[in-house]
């Protein structure tokens, strides 16, 4: 399962501001997101969370270092093209939902495939199909203003994952709602990273959702600080990166799934 990842950021550092009041909110990272894992990245306030999200999303261009997602090279790229492969890679959940309060579930999750250009009726289905994926199959007409926190975060959901990306970014998922829906989200989340294999990285505060995924990822001042993975009790400290043999370079994304389709 983790022969190479869909997701590596090498040696980011992020400058924020400008003259007295620059800051570095990021002095270095390393992450690498694999197929079908269920990753938390927590620290303390002001310790980067939202910056490296934001350059892992390619929302953010980063001062220095490296990103390739799904095999191809991030770096020094247009607008234009950062916007194709967030369209075509990654998938985002948001705290406060986003959703449109006067489209139903229903044309909520068909909008993101229409700016794909899936086909109408392949938009309907997909569509219909994430709901139901999510447990919202019994709610594909409701308006976001008639769905509890917890089902508008499943239409949400279903919004990320339904043009089935292989990356899931997902940013504070459950600080808007009570621990049961919470759990109950990171349930889901888990079960979206084991199913076709995605990568879902949550950003989150909350230490009650750890126990729902396979890795916890710590970042303090800008830093990763450490890494826990599932079962295991201590944290291992992260280590800097050694450089990769030629022969262990992996095969980039898209190559791999073509070899798994030949
Ligand atoms: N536009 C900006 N200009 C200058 N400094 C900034 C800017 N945005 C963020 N920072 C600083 O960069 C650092 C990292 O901020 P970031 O928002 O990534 O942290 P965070 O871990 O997401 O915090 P929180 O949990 O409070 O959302 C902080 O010291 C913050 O004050």
């Amino acid at each position: 399962m983790r022969a190479f990842p869909i997701l590596e950021a090498r040696q980011i550092v992020k400058e924020l501001g400008q003259g007295e009041g620059k800051v570095q909110a990021l002095k270095g990272v390393d992450l690498a997101l694999y197929e079908g894992e269920f990753t938390l990245l927590m620290g303390p306030s002001g310790s980067g969370k939202t910056t490296l999200l934001s350059i892992l999303g390619c929302l953010l261009t980063p001062t220095s270092g490296t990103l390739t997602l799904g095999g191809e090279s991030v770096v020094h790229r247009s607008a234009e093209d950062l916007a194709d492969l967030r369209r075509r890679h990654l998938g985002f959940i948001f705290q406060s939902y986003n959703l449109f309060p006067t489209l139903s579930a229903l044309d909520n999750v068909r909008l993101g495939l229409d700016v794909r250009g899936f086909s109408s009726r392949e938009c309907k289905e997909r569509a219909a199909e994430a709901l139901i994926e999510v447990g919202l199959g019994h709610r594909l007409k409701a308006y976001p203003g008639t769905l509890s926190g917890g089902e508008k975060q499943r239409v949400a959901i279903a919004r990320a994952i339904a043009p089935e990306p292989p990356v899931i970014l997902a940013d504070e998922p459950t600080a808007a709602l009570d621990t049961e829906n919470g759990h109950a989200i990171m349930e889901l989340l888990s079960c979206v990273a084991r199913k076709n294999g995605r990568a879902v990285l949550a950003v989150t505060h909350d230490p009650r959702t750890i126990p729902f995924a396979d890795r916890v990822i710590e970042i303090e001042d800008g830093i990763i600080s450490g890494e826990r993975k599932k079962h295991a009790a201590t944290v291992i400290p992260a280590r800097p990166r050694q450089p990769q043999a030629a022969h262990g370079t992996p095969a980039p994304y898209q190559e791999r799934k073509r070899q798994a389709h030949a």
